[in-house]
């Protein structure tokens, strides 16, 4: 699969984030989270975003999806400035637990958001019919979340954003509350459904291994109040195995780095900006 960045097809790019800042006000008090913050993602591309704890991946990733107001900079999408959740995008967050209904089937849950796009009901049912399928819960429609794994609990929520046909997908360390075998396989259908439907996909991860894995690129984020401070190209073959990749002398050189960034960051001239007002 080709997937050409802004940056070599001339276009606009897909995903534009140009110096967003956020700052946390309080009663006395207020907290830069994201300082001058600028990057783009190209039509089809797959990033991830790794940083220290508390560097502001969250609030970097809510103001992307239209969740949260930037106090400065702005968010495109398209071509289209964010100001509010756009059509276009869905977000796969870490809860799974919390994020589906409990009181809704499978099926009930992945259709949701489509009735809210006013979708007519036969192209709600192959949509969903689809997601299911690409997620391996065809046979689950008609279960209840709290009947399932959380792995597979979480594959729901993917088919959910799948069924949806975002052009681009956010991911905010969706995988950080499952088992490691399960989680392999997970990132493993990331790939899989990145490469069948060409989304562009933003992932946010704490941990290096994955972001490696997973991405083309790797964005590492400064300590807070966050920058990107490095942007790192994965230069893997786009056939990723668990075992054979995560073997591989690349791979390895790749996390060292990555490893190498995340240290540097930690290190970074301030670790949180916090002034009273
Ligand atoms: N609602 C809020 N009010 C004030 N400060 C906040 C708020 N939410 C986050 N912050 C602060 O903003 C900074 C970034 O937080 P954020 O949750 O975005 O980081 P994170 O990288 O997602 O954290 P983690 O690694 O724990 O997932 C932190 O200093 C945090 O304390």
């Amino acid at each position: 699969m080709t997937t050409p960045s802004s940056t070599d097809n001339g276009n606009a790019p897909m995903l534009d984030v140009a110096g967003l800042q956020k700052i946390y006000r309080g009663e006395g008090r207020s907290v830069e989270a994201v300082r001058d913050l600028t990057f783009t993602l190209g039509d089809g591309e797959l990033a991830c975003l790794v940083g220290p704890s508390g560097c502001g991946k969250t609030t970097l990733l809510k103001c992307i999806a239209g969740l949260m107001q930037p106090t400065s900079g702005a968010v495109t999408l398209a071509g289209s400035p964010v100001t509010g959740p756009p059509p276009d995008m869905a977000v796969v967050f870490q809860e799974y637990g919390r994020s589906l209904f409990p009181w809704l089937t499978v099926r009930g849950n992945v259709e949701l958001p489509l009735k809210e796009k006013k979708l007519p009901k036969d192209k709600r049912g192959r949509l969903v019919g689809e997601a299911l399928e690409a997620v391996g819960l065809a046979d689950f429609a008609d279960s209840y979340p709290w009947q399932l794994s959380g792995g597979m609990q979480q594959r729901v929520a993917i088919a959910r954003a799948i069924a949806y046909e975002p052009r681009v997908l956010l991911m905010d360390e969706p995988f950080a509350a499952v088992d490691a075998q399960t989680r392999a396989d997970l990132e493993d259908l990331i790939r899989s459904l990145w490469k069948r439907f060409g989304m562009t996909i933003l992932f946010v991860t704490h941990d290096i291994d994955e972001a490696v894995y997973l991405g083309q690129r790797v964005l590492v984020l400064s300590s807070s109040p966050t920058v990107i401070q490095d942007d790192i190209t994965v230069d893997l073959s786009d056939e990723r195995d668990q075992l054979v990749t995560r073997g591989e002398r690349r791979f390895t050189e790749l996390r060292a780095k990555v490893y190498e960034e995340i240290q540097n960051a930690k290190r970074g001239p301030v670790a949180a900006s916090v002034s009273g007002e």
